[in-house]
């Protein structure tokens, strides 16, 4: 295995510290996550899981929004935790760019879409100003815009639909290996959100582009990844390929989760006091299995131990009923 061609997550943790001062509580948002990407084999790699389950934290990490607690990530044999330099950082973001939930916020509303776009262009070295023009006529053409219909308007003259794919179009501008969209429809009318997800399969299958799609929704899940991650409290309990995950689930959380699909909870501001909800706050305390209170098939060890990951038909399953498998 080339390092040079990977994604490799080892052992992540993030901690936060929530509560008031005189009652804190540390929580494991994201805790001993580890997977690897091959980048030179496009993929759709999804995180699914319920609200609260680490998804987004994980992604900000990723993207070196945030630093971990602990762990690596290596993207093409480099800790990006460790990146420091302004070149290390522009040569990075060149080739691994964000899609957020709300492309409202992706756009600043004072400003024409296309100065975006030439901005991006031209910042990041990809095109000379001579041949701009053409470059992002063809790359809007990709995500099914032209010039002619965003010349001259402002963000809140868009649908949030045709919104989103001028940030998936200002995202490929830089030529990108790995776009990391966090939620990327669950925000955009529910008759255009599969028009997007598809633009994300055309994406890896025209332009090499290995996607890590976050979502709360298995429908879309399941008919675009190609493996996906379920995150319970911070942990990937079960990862595989998406059919063998969702069509025969081995953890007791991803079944519920195919019966039940969670709705995210509404937008949260990271700036002001993190309240937990009574379920949150008593899973994420459980020194054992985090579902183990929910779980139906639960027994005395799943209070007491964490499982260790076990690979059980095609897939990393993280609980104690699989734990005489064989151990990786
Ligand atoms: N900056 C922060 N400070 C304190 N707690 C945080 C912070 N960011 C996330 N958390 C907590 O970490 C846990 C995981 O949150 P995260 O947003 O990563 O989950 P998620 O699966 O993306 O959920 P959602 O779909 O609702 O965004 C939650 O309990 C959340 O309250």
């Amino acid at each position: 295995m080339r390092q040079e061609d990977f994604l490799i997550v080892r052992n992540l943790k993030k901690v936060f510290s929530v509560g008031s001062l005189l009652l804190k509580t540390n929580i494991y948002a994201v805790n001993n996550v580890s997977f690897e990407i091959d980048l030179t084999r496009p993929e759709i790699f999804t995180l699914a899981g319920e609200s609260g389950s680490g998804k987004s934290t994980l992604a900000r990490m990723l993207l070196g929004l945030i630093k971990p607690t602990f762990g690596e990530i290596l993207y093409k044999g480099r800790d990006i935790t460790k990146l420091s330099s302004q070149k290390d950082w522009y040569n990075f973001s060149k080739e691994v760019q964000p899609i957020f939930q709300n492309p409202f916020e992706t756009f600043n509303p004072l400003v024409k879409v296309e100065t975006y776009l030439y901005d991006t262009a031209l910042n990041y070295k990809v095109v000379s100003s001579l041949n701009s023009h053409d470059y992002i006529e063809e790359i809007l053409i990709t995500v099914g815009l032209t010039l002619e219909e965003i010349k001259n308007r402002y963000p809140h003259e868009f649908s949030g639909g045709q919104l989103q794919r001028l940030s998936i179009a200002r995202a490929l501008i830089t030529r990108p290996t790995l776009l990391i969209a966090d939620e990327p429809v669950s925000m955009i009318d529910a008759s255009l959100r599969m028009s997007i997800v598809n633009l994300f399969k055309e994406l890896k299958e025209k332009f090499n582009v290995t996607v890590i799609y976050i979502t709360h929704d298995l429908a879309t899940a399941y008919y675009i990844s190609d493996r996906i991650a379920i995150m319970l409290r911070g942990n990937i309990v079960e990862l595989g390929p998406v059919e063998r995950v969702l069509l025969n689930p081995l953890h007791p959380y991803t079944k519920l989760l195919k019966s039940s699909i969670p709705e995210p909870t509404a937008e949260l501001s990271w700036d002001e006091e993190v309240k937990l909800t009574v379920l949150e706050e008593k899973e994420f305390g459980l020194g054992g299995c985090k579902f183990a209170y929910r779980c139906t098939e639960a027994s005395d060890i799943c209070f007491e131990r964490e499982p260790i990951e076990s690979f059980v038909d095609e897939r990393i399953v993280k609980c104690h009923m699989y734990s005489s498998h064989k151990f990786i």
